[in-house]
C-alpha cells in the first residue's frame, strides 16, 4: 500500500496467500475495502449518540446520512468480489483453508483436528475457520441501528447442549442475547474491537430516539436499515455462487468462471430459497452413521491427502479421508467431492455449512430478516 494515498482497492495489495493466487488475494481486498469504508461510519455513529443525549435533531439526521453514504460504498464495494475472484476457485481451491474445525462433525470432523507435538499432550481442538463474520463492522451497524438478533433453531440445538453440560457442572446458565452465532463470534475479534462493541452498546440510543422525534431522523434511520439490508442480500447472492452452487454441483471444472453473469443479474427473488438451497445433490453420497469412528482417537484417518490420486493432489490436502500416514480410504466417500461446507452423515437434511459452522442459508436470511424487522413505521 502506498501511505500517501487512501486505503481503496487500487491502493493495497496481500503479502501472503495460501494458494498464491490473485482470486485468493481479492477475497481478502474487498474485505479490507469494505472495513475501510465503514471507518468513517464509526465516527459517525459514536456522534450521533452524543447527538442524541443533546437532543441535537439535525445532527442527528447528518450523522446518520453519513452512516448512510459508508453502507453504500461498501455495498458497490462487495459487488466487486466478483470481479477477481472466481466463485470455482473459491470453493475448491481456497475455501478449504478457511473452513475451520468447530460444529463440523458432519464433515467428518466429529472432535475438530488432532493438535500433535503442539504442548505436552496430544489434543484435539475445535476452531471456527476464518469468516467476515468476525468483522467488528457489521455488527458495530446493528448495535449503533438498534437491530436485534436471535438464535436460529440450529443454534438451539447448540445451546441445549451447553446448558447441559452448564447443569451437570454447575455452572449458571448461559445469558439469551449472548448465545447468537454472530454474539460467538466476538470472541474471534481483537479484544479492543470486543469492548468498542460491548461499550456501544451501553450507549446505543439511536432507534428509540428516531422513532420518538420520526421526519427527517426516521427518513435516514429507515436508509441505513435498508442498506443493510441490501447488503445482507448481496452477501446471499454472493455466498449462494460462490459455495451453496459449487457445493451442489461438484468439482467439474468450467461449471463457474470469469464468465459468471453479473450479481445484478440473480435478483433477490432469484436468491435460492432456503427449500432450494437445501434440496438434494445430484453428487449426494450416503454415508452410514457407523461408517464414522466413535472415538478418532482410536481409528484417526482425516489426515490429509488427495481427493483424486493416491500420489496426493497438493490442491485439495485437506478434503480427503485417510488413513494415518495418508493411504486414501477406499470405503470413504471423498470429501473432494462434496467440499468441506456439506454435510456426509445426515444427507436427508443437506445442510451446507459456513466456516464458522452454522447451517448457512437459514442463518444468513433470518440475520436479513431481523435487519428488516428493525424498519422505523411512521
Ligand atoms: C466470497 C465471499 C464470501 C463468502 C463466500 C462468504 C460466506 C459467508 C458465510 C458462509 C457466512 C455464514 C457464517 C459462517 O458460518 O461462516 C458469512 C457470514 C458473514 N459474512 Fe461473509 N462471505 C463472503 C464475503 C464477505 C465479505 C466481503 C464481507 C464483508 C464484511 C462479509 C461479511 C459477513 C458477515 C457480516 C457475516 C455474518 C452474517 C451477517 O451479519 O449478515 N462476507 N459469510
Amino acid at each position: 500500500m502506498d501511505p500517501s494515498e487512501p486505503i481503496s482497492l487500487d491502493n493495497i495489495g496481500a503479502l501472503h496467500t495460501f494458494t498464491g493466487s490473485t482470486d485468493e488475494a481479492w477475497f481478502y481486498l474487498v474485505t479490507v475495502g469494505i472495513e475501510a469504508h465503514g471507518g468513517r461510519a464509526l465516527a459517525a455513529m459514536v456522534n450521533s449518540m452524543t447527538a442524541v443525549r443533546e437532543g441535537d435533531e439535525a445532527r442527528v439526521a447528518c450523522c446518520l446520512q453519513d452512516i448512510d453514504s459508508s453502507i453504500q460504498d461498501i455495498n458497490r464495494t462487495l459487488k466487486t468480489m466478483y470481479d477477481k475472484c472466481d466463485p470455482y476457485l473459491f470453493y475448491w481451491k481456497i475455501r478449504p483453508y478457511l473452513a475451520g474445525w468447530e460444529n463440523m462433525s458432519e464433515a467428518g470432523l466429529p472432535h475438530g483436528v488432532l493438535y500433535q507435538g503442539v504442548d505436552a499432550r496430544d489434543q484435539f481442538r475445535q476452531y471456527a475457520g476464518g469468516s467476515a463474520g468476525q468483522s467488528s463492522l457489521i455488527q458495530a451497524f446493528d448495535i449503533a441501528l438498534g437491530i436485534a438478533h436471535y438464535p436460529t433453531s440450529d443454534q438451539w440445538r447448540c445451546i441445549k447442549d451447553e446448558e447441559k453440560r452448564r447443569a451437570a457442572q454447575g455452572l449458571p446458565k448461559t445469558k439469551p442475547s449472548h448465545t447468537t452465532y454472530l454474539y460467538g463470534m466476538r470472541s474471534h475479534m481483537p479484544g479492543l474491537h470486543r469492548r468498542f462493541l460491548e461499550d456501544l452498546t451501553k450507549a446505543a440510543n439511536l432507534r428509540p430516539y428516531v422513532d420518538s422525534v420520526q421526519g427527517d431522523c426516521a427518513r435516514w434511520y429507515n436508509r441505513c436499515v435498508a442498506g443493510l439490508k441490501k447488503f445482507r442480500d448481496l452477501h446471499i447472492q454472493i455466498v449462494t455462487r460462490y459455495i451453496v452452487l459449487p457445493a451442489r454441483k461438484g468439482p467439474s471444472i468450467g461449471s463457474f468462471s470469469f464468465g459468471t453473469s453479473h450479481p445484478d443479474a440473480l435478483s433477490d427473488s432469484e436468491a435460492p430459497s432456503t427449500e432450494k438451497a437445501n434440496a438434494p445433490s445430484r453428487l449426494q453420497v450416503k454415508v452410514k452413521t457407523s461408517d464414522v469412528p466413535e472415538d478418532p482417537l482410536k481409528s484417526p484417518r482425516l489426515r490429509a491427502s488427495s481427493p483424486t490420486s493416491k500420489s496426493g493432489d497438493i490442491l485439495y490436502p485437506q478434503l480427503m479421508h485417510a488413513d494415518r500416514i495418508g493411504h486414501p480410504i477406499a470405503s470413504q466417500p471423498p470429501l473432494g467431492e462434496h467440499g468441506i461446507a456439506k454435510t456426509l452423515l445426515d444427507p436427508s437434511s443437506e445442510i451446507i455449512r459456513g466456516t464458522g459452522g452454522t447451517d448457512l442459508m437459514p442463518f444468513l436470511k433470518q440475520v436479513r430478516d431481523e435487519t428488516t424487522d428493525s424498519l422505523i413505521r411512521p
